[in-house]
């Protein structure tokens, strides 16, 4: 009670981010921030297939940051791998998860702490009970932004039979009013990060019915607006995140088939859920797991600093963003301020033990205590007169 207790947050060291190159500059930039109001050193390794970014990274944070402090380092898989041979106090990865595990191999070597913040398939349920205009206004935004290249865009559709037909048309409305009779002419609608990228999704489609869009262009890496029916769950388009503009839609029954499907999965980074229903809402969050969750919208509980964002599971470890990222890379340093006067009080602990003393512990501690022994709460009593006493000066 006369202690004086407190957490002192003190920065870890040298801290590595490793961005990922489909928000080259939100990925590196956002922690560095926080790993410098935490007072740490860092080392950012911009993604090498967002080259362009890489290289103005590299020129303009030398330009208004102090050089032996914060540096950005330029390279692949080489030299990465031979930056992860380094020792640092932590690493914040933003990628996929195969390469996850080798960043937190690299890191277990010197016993780093890592931040992992990766993809998946982030399931969105359409109820019944929902404004079909809205909801699919809001997926269609948040789906084909940057051509499906976000980690939390919705990945896939979980709704009813009845419904899949309606959300193919007004997806497809949608998609008109963003970009056009002529989407490839549209300066809002992006284009895929390289062939490699261009060339999975395609393999993605292959044998899906094509309801909407499909469209592709090899030369400019154009792959258009597209949604598939009546996916089976087992198709290849339903194994890994497509990270394209593909909206498979798989049917379910109803709302508990719906949390069995997305159960039987790898936890997914986001989860979104469209619904007037609250209840239903509440009871689809509470049944499932993800790294975080919007109702009636997608996308944006990212933008809000005041949340933690970060995966589960497979979707990765650690959260950031806002008070949260200066945590991460900060050291929870606990503190108690003793004085050395008051060795009475202290002698409780001290052999030779009794059960006289046994019980007092149990009071202080346990806040248990035997109801028999009135005494002891009239002394407690005393204790915390004391205390305020001493507060206020008296002692
Ligand atoms: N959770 C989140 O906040 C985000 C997650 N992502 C996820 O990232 C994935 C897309 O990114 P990637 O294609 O992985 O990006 P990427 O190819 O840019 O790789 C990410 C980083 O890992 C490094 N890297 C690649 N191979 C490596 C290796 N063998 N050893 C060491 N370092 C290596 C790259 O140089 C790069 O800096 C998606 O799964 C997406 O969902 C993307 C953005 C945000
Ligand atoms: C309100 C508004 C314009 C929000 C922008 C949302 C946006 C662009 C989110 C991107 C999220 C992101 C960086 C995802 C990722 O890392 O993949």
């Amino acid at each position: 009670m006369l202690d004086e207790a407190y957490v002192q947050p003190e920065p870890l060291g040298v801290v590595l981010i490793i961005g990922a190159w489909n928000y080259p500059f939100v990925l590196t930039i956002q922690p560095l921030i926080g790993a410098i109001a935490a007072g740490n050193a860092v080392i950012i390794k911009p993604s090498e297939l967002s080259e362009k970014t890489a290289k103005i990274l590299a020129e303009l944070l030398p330009q208004y940051l102090d050089q032996d402090l914060y540096a950005v380092i330029n390279g692949g898989v080489k030299e990465t791998t031979e930056l992860l041979k380094q020792r640092f106090d932590h690493i914040l990865y933003t990628g996929n998860t195969a390469v996850g595990k080798i960043v937190m191999e690299a890191a277990a070597k010197h016993l780093t702490p890592v931040t992992l913040e990766l993809g998946g398939k982030s399931p969105c349920y359409i109820d019944t009970d929902c404004d079909l205009d809205i909801a699919c206004r809001r997926i269609t935004w948040g789906k084909y932004m940057n051509c499906g290249q976000t980690c939390i865009a919705p990945d896939y559709v979980l709704c009813e039979p009845s419904l899949q037909n309606q959300i193919v048309q007004k997806i497809k409305e949608t998609v008109k009013e963003f970009y056009g009779e002529n989407i490839k002419e549209s300066p809002d609608y992006e284009r895929i990060i390289n062939l490699r990228h261009f060339k999975r999704i395609l393999n993605l489609l292959e044998g899906q019915k094509i309801a909407f869009g499909g469209e592709t262009d090899e030369a400019t890496r154009y792959i258009a607006p597209t949604i598939l029916t009546d996916v089976d769950p087992e198709a290849k388009v339903m194994q890994e995140e497509i990270f394209g503009p593909i909206l498979p839609i798989v049917p379910v029954k109803n709302a508990d088939e719906a949390i069995k499907f997305i159960n039987s999965r790898e936890k997914p980074l986001a989860f979104y859920i469209f619904s007037h229903n609250d209840k239903l809402v509440r009871r689809m969050i509470d049944g499932t797991s993800s790294g975080g969750v919007t109702a009636n919208d997608v996308i944006m509980h990212f933008t809000l600093s005041s949340l933690p964002f970060g995966g589960v599971g497979s979707s990765g470890m650690g959260v950031y963003h806002g008070k949260y990222t200066f945590d991460t890379f900060s050291h929870q340093r606990p503190c108690l301020l003793k004085s050395l006067k008051r060795e009475g009080a202290n002698k409780l602990r001290y052999p030779p033990n009794s059960q006289s003393k046994v019980d007092w512990a149990k009071f202080f501690l346990l806040k248990r205590f035997n109801k028999g022994k009135l005494a002891l709460l009239f002394l407690a009593f005393l204790g915390v007169v004391a205390a305020v006493l001493a507060k206020a000066g008296y002692y």
